[in-house]
């Protein structure tokens, strides 16, 4: 179900107890880094015989797993130069070493690259770019901007493949610093570096392949890493329902919203989770909105008390209590609006003694920022979600949407530590957080669903799974896999965008159908 996103310093340790705890050779790493690169080169080339390479080779491993791909491909009997950023003799004595001292014995062509005039480097077919990979750290020093920039050039007509990580990109973040190798393929070893995974990295990855180079299970599931991507298995959590299913037992979800010019909020939440099968649904609204919340969908039941207001507040508290007992779990905050009854109503339902698992949302959370002593009211923090985009998560920390984008899971990280509760930190790829647990990160990043009312029928969708029995991470997990799947699938079919968020509820089912069935 997730997929292991070590940080490069997570990376470096795995490498470095396979190496002293299990005595595997660094150099035999290494080998087989380059072993698994050269099958991306077969795969792309069928016929490797005649091709030209050049190969960047930088001062550490990255190098050197470049300088043992040399030896493989001129074994193939492609034409190979290697460029190296160290002087030959100061890599003597490292695993790099190793491998340059048989690249050199098969006399294969290596020149210093601080002394090479790059306007007489020539056009190849191949170039590998082995210049940083792990190891590197901060921005980028002005000679490697130089040698990157050639790469891209000559990459313009070239097959660009990358080790391990295209150079220039931070392994952590996914972010250029300040710019990268375009690679056409990056051939990742072990395990696929956090950062390869993230958005900002998108430009610069190409197609992300996995090689395997041996480190042993046994140290990556003694030492696990901090960061997870959700894969296909998490649908595996899914269970047909029985014929005999009541709608009582799919769960009834009670979603609090809706205040004048934002009736569609909770109207969408709604949508969500009844396509996502919970078995009721009500909104609880202002009753002079309940027809507009209730739009064309006799589906939605409304709950509401007897007067004139247009913002919820505290009184609503008092027919949510007498029908408590019947909701599995409540979204809190679609269209709730901000108004000082809709903080009183919040503080309220804070104080009850006891209610359903809760998703807070959307209203909710500006409340919550703006007073985050409403976080020390919350009773069972681990059976609450709460759900911010990076607007709203910037509110939590003083700053902007993008510093947050910038670093996403250290602010996700940030928010879980300090208010104990579970998050869904939305945008491309989503995170989830849990107190205690490692992050888990969707791998969809799709255009089709950055559009008003995406986040509501997330919402509605973790309300109905919440519902229906799964547990807060659970829930959070399926939720976000199925939003960003679907949104995947809207992206094929609304090339140019233009779906509506109500596609995203109404294509849910249909998408879950046709890829289970397809995984079968
Ligand atoms: N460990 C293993 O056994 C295995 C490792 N493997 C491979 O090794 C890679 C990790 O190797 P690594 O740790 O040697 O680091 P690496 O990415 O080559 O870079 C180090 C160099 O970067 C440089 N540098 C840093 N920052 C910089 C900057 N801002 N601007 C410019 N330069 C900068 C710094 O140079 P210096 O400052 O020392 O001159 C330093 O020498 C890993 O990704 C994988 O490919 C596989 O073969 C499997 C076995
Ligand atoms: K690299």
């Amino acid at each position: 179900m997730f997929q292991p996103l070590p940080t490069p310093k997570e990376m470096a340790m795995w490498d470095k107890m396979a190496i002293e705890d299990f005595n595997i050779l660094p150099e035999i790493l290494m080998e087989n880094a380059s072993q698994e690169a050269l099958y991306i080169l077969r795969e792309q080339f069928p016929s490797l015989k005649g091709k030209t390479a050049l190969i960047f080779a930088g001062s550490g491993n990255n190098g050197g797993d470049g300088f043992a791909l040399a030896r493989h491909l001129v074994n193939h009997e492609v034409k190979v130069m290697i460029l190296h950023s160290k002087r030959q003799k100061e890599y003597r004595g490292t695993t790099a070493g190793y491998h340059l001292k048989l690249a050199k014995k098969m006399d294969i062509p290596l020149m210093h690259l601080p002394e090479y005039n790059m306007d007489f480097l020539p056009q190849v077919d191949i170039v590998v770019d082995g210049l940083l990979g792990t190891g590197f750290k901060g921005h980028l020093r002005s000679e490697y901007e130089k040698w990157i920039k050639k790469i891209n050039k000559i990459g313009e007509k070239a097959f660009v493949l990358s080790l391990d990580i295209p150079s220039g990109l931070n392994g952590e973040t996914g972010n250029p610093s300040p710019l990268a190798v375009k690679a056409d393929v990056t051939i990742t070893f072990e395990e696929a570096k956090l950062g390869l995974f993230l958005p900002p990295a998108k430009p610069y990855v190409g197609t992300l392949k996995i090689g395997k180079i041996g480190i042993p299970k046994k140290i990556k599931i003694e030492n696990p890493c901090t960061h997870y991507a959700l894969t296909h298995k998490i649908l595996n959590l899914l269970s047909l329902p029985p014929s005999t299913l009541h709608k009582g037992k799919a769960g009834h979800v009670l979603i609090i919203g809706g205040s004048p010019g934002l009736c569609g909020a909770p109207q969408l939440a709604a949508l969500g989770a009844l396509r996502s099968g919970a078995g009721l649904v009500t909104v609880a609204c202002p009753q002079s909105l309940k027809t507009e919340v209730k739009g064309c969908f006799p589906e939605i039941m409304t709950l509401f008390v007897n007067n004139s207001d247009s913002y919820l507040g505290p009184e609503t508290l008092e027919i949510i209590k007498e029908n408590l007992f019947k909701f599995k779990a409540v979204v809190f905050g679609p269209g709730l609006g901000r108004n000082k009854s809709c903080l009183e109503l919040l503080k309220s339902y804070l104080c009850l003694e006891n209610y359903p698992l809760t998703v807070f949302d959307a209203d909710s959370l500006y409340f919550f920022a703006s007073y985050p002593e409403l976080f020390d009211m919350i009773k069972n923090k681990n059976e609450v979600i709460f759900t911010p985009h990076p607007g709203e998560m910037a509110r939590f920390f003083g700053n902007k949407a993008e510093d947050i984008n910038q670093q996403r899971a250290k602010y996700a990280y940030e928010f879980v530590n300090k208010y104990k509760v579970n998050l869904i930190l939305k945008g491309a790829a989503t995170i989830v957080a849990v107190p205690g647990k490692p992050l888990y990160i969707s791998p969809f990043a799709t255009p089709n669903l950055a559009l008003g009312g995406s986040g509501d029928i997330l919402a509605g969708i973790l309300g109905s799974l919440l519902a229906q029995g799964y547990s807060p991470l659970n829930a959070a997990c399926l939720g976000v896999y199925m939003h960003g799947l679907t949104g995947q699938y809207l992206g094929e079919k609304y090339p140019y965008r233009g779906n509506l968020a109500q596609d995203i509820a109404n294509s849910l089912p249909l998408v879950l159908a046709k890829v289970i069935k397809q995984s079968n």
